[in-house]
């Protein structure tokens, strides 16, 4: 399922915990559309416009502030240590993990032992381009959220982007791997290009232009005219021409298919593994 973004209504107030790539991009967005005074918890931040508030300590989360969603961006390695300060919060809201692999059943289990046996804990996976507006999230709903507590995720996520919903838990770690870590792929691709321009006596500021000028203008063909990418792709490759010779490297079975097929199984894998 995806919806159009950006009603007009202010996004209701947010606890945001952990403001750092994930975080920040997507509270850039955020604060793009038009954000009600929310509380974001990060050590290293301290350039959020008022009225937003920022605290660097767990111990320092504002007791009297009731949020609509707590949004929890930090590294899957921190859980442990920032979860026993959410518990009190997570009485009053859901909270709206964007850590990759942690599930639901760890997190609940984690807050029950901090003293908050009800908390609601649904899934996202965001990824950068949220910062613009641009991102993909994919969500998973357990059982025991409401379909308030899903429409309300909803409402944040298709501020910053395109959202879809998967019904099984372990789709997150495909998500993971292709729509979360994705735009590292595509940024390796542009540095790649430029790399080989400039190695072919292109001046560095030309080649560095014309490879992001090129996968950006490609990404918009592609979200603009919803033309399938193998289509896409015939329309530049001219017969006996300089394209089909690159393909004929790049799709060979033991190049691109075979290794982005590794790597993101690779990442698949290490979402499931980021679970404990
Ligand atoms: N980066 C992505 O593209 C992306 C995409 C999708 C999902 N995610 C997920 O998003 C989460 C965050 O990733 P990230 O790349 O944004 O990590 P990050 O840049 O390290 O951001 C996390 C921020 O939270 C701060 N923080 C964590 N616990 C804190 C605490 N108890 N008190 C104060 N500050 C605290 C961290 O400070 P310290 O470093 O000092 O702890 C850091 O500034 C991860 O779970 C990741 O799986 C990331
Ligand atoms: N960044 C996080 C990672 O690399 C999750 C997806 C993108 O683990």
């Amino acid at each position: 399922m995806s919806s159009p973004a950006s009603p007009s209504a202010p996004i209701p107030p947010l606890l945001l915990v952990g403001c750092g790539q994930m975080g920040g991009a997507m509270l850039a967005g955020w604060l793009a559309d038009g954000l009600a005074p929310s509380v974001v918890l990060d050590r290293h931040r301290d350039d959020i416009p008022a009225p937003h508030r920022v605290v660097r300590d767990a111990a320092d989360l504002p007791r009297d502030f009731v949020p609509s969603l707590i949004v929890l961006a930090a590294k899957p390695q921190k859980a442990a240590e920032v979860l026993p300060a959410l518990a009190p919060f997570a009485r009053q809201a859901p909270i709206l993990s964007v850590m990759a692999g942690k599930t639901v059943g760890g997190l609940t289990a984690a807050l029950a032992d901090a003293g908050c046996p009800d908390a609601v804990v649904i899934r996202a996976m965001p990824n950068t381009p949220s910062a613009i507006g641009q991102g993909m999230t994919v969500c998973y709903t357990p059982p025991g959220a409401s379909d308030a507590q899903r429409a309300l995720c909803e409402r944040i996520l298709s501020a910053i982007g395109d959202t879809a919903w998967v019904t099984r838990e372990e789709q997150m770690d495909a998500v993971t791997a292709i729509s979360g870590s994705g735009p590292a792929y595509v940024f390796l691709l542009a540095e790649l290009m430029e790399q080989t321009g400039t190695a072919l006596g292109l001046p560095p500021e030309l080649a560095r232009r014309i490879a992001r000028r090129t996968v950006s203008g490609a990404g918009a063909l592609i979200e603009r005219t919803g033309v399938d990418a193998a289509e896409l792709r015939r329309r530049v490759t001219s017969p006996g021409g300089t394209t089909q010779q690159a393909l004929s490297v790049l799709m060979a079975p033991d190049a691109w298919p075979t290794t982005l097929d590794r790597a993101i199984r690779a990442a698949s894998r290490r979402a499931r593994e980021l679970a404990s």
